[in-house]
């Protein structure tokens, strides 16, 4: 699978567009946007000055700024890329300031919730267009960004009812000049979908290092000195980001409670298989759940190793 990003546009997608919170994804986005020439101007706000201060020594952007609404003032698309608790107070920051007509977008985990906080709040003018892309890594800030982040990933766009067409092609087109595929789905759909597939196992990898952590210290060592294998891989996701995490069980907590009762049912199941030693059904079972694998790794959405956090030896630069 290619992780080359294609030649840069002739022609912007959008002239100014800015991106409110420089971490990982925006970063990520803004050293995209660059390098394929997908925007003229980069504007690029957040809340930390320090987050600011390294996206302007990376040269992220072209304008940098503390102040969300001075930041969104000429753009044609402002993306937010905050945690999605942030988004709702961020649409309030920014509405007044809003060009006519304005693109708002979003890269959030969620995206329901997203919607229910960030229409309400922002002016009828505006053109809501939310999106999620499915690619990232543990890591986070301005400098683990990377322009290949989203080469050959998918990006959910979850246009609200009534949405306008042309915005949504605006916005696929942007995510498309990055090396993303693109796809259209209900918010509460994804978030259903998103939950099983990434929320729920983000919990179960907190909740099975929580649980390693709290045994005696004795064992303890033992379990970081011989972590290898599936621990480890365990903990590589539970040392996600706490603040993007807490929001995203925060704000989609139906879909997420509603899979986790399912996973426990079948936990449960798989409880008494090794109780009553029913090798039959685990072996049924992990024959199953292997075919998934191997059909994941045929669609080429994944190499035989788990590959979230690759990267190309010069994605550590700025996109220029
Ligand atoms: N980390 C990942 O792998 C992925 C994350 N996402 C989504 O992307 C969003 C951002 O995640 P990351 O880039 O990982 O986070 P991050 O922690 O690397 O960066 C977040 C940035 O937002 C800024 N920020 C926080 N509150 C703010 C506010 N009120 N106003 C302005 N700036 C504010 C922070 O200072 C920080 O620079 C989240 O909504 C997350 O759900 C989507 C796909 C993958
Ligand atoms: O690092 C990993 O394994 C991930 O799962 C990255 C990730 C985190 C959150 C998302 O909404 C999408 C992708």
């Amino acid at each position: 699978m290619s992780e080359r990003l294609g030649p840069p546009l002739d022609e912007p997608v959008f002239d100014e567009l800015a991106i409110i919170g420089i971490g990982l994804i925006g970063s990520s986005l803004a050293r995209a946007i660059r390098r394929q020439n997908a925007a003229r101007r980069i504007v690029v706000a957040d809340a930390s000055e320090e987050a600011l201060g390294r996206a302007e020594a990376l040269g992220l952007g072209d304008a940098f700024t503390t102040d969300l609404a001075e930041g969104v003032r000429n753009a044609d698309c402002v993306i937010l890329c905050a945690p999605v608790g942030a988004n709702a107070a961020i649409g309030r920051a920014i509405a007044p300031a809003l060009k006519l007509g304005a693109i708002v977008s979003d890269v959030g985990s969620v995206k329901a919730d997203v919607i229910a906080a960030l229409q309400p709040v922002l002016p009828d003018h505006a053109r809501l267009v939310p999106a999620h892309p499915v690619a990232g890594t543990e890591q986070s800030g301005p400098d683990a960004g990377f322009a290949t982040l989203f080469v050959n990933r998918w990006s959910i766009l979850t246009p609200p009812e009534g949405a306008d067409a042309a915005a949504v092609a605006q916005v696929r087109r942007l995510w498309e000049a990055i090396g993303a595929n693109v796809e259209v789905m209900e918010a509460a759909h994804h978030d259903l979908v998103l939950a099983i597939t990434s929320h729920v196992p983000h919990l179960i990898a907190y909740n099975i290092v929580g649980t390693a952590a709290d045994l005696e210290d004795v064992t303890r060592s033992e379990v970081m000195k011989f972590s290898a294998g599936g621990f480890r891989d365990f903990t590589r996701i539970a040392a996600s980001d706490p603040t993007m995490w807490r929001d995203v069980f925060l704000h989609n907590k139906d879909a997420v409670l509603e899979m986790l009762g399912r996973f426990s049912e079948d936990l449960t199941a798989l409880q008494r298989m090794i109780r009553r030693g029913d090798g039959d059904g685990l072996f049924a079972l992990f024959t199953r759940t292997r075919g998934i694998r191997l059909g994941i790794v045929a669609q080429g959405q994944e190499t035989a190793a788990p590959d979230f956090g690759r990267r190309v030896p010069d994605d550590g630069k700025a996109g220029r």
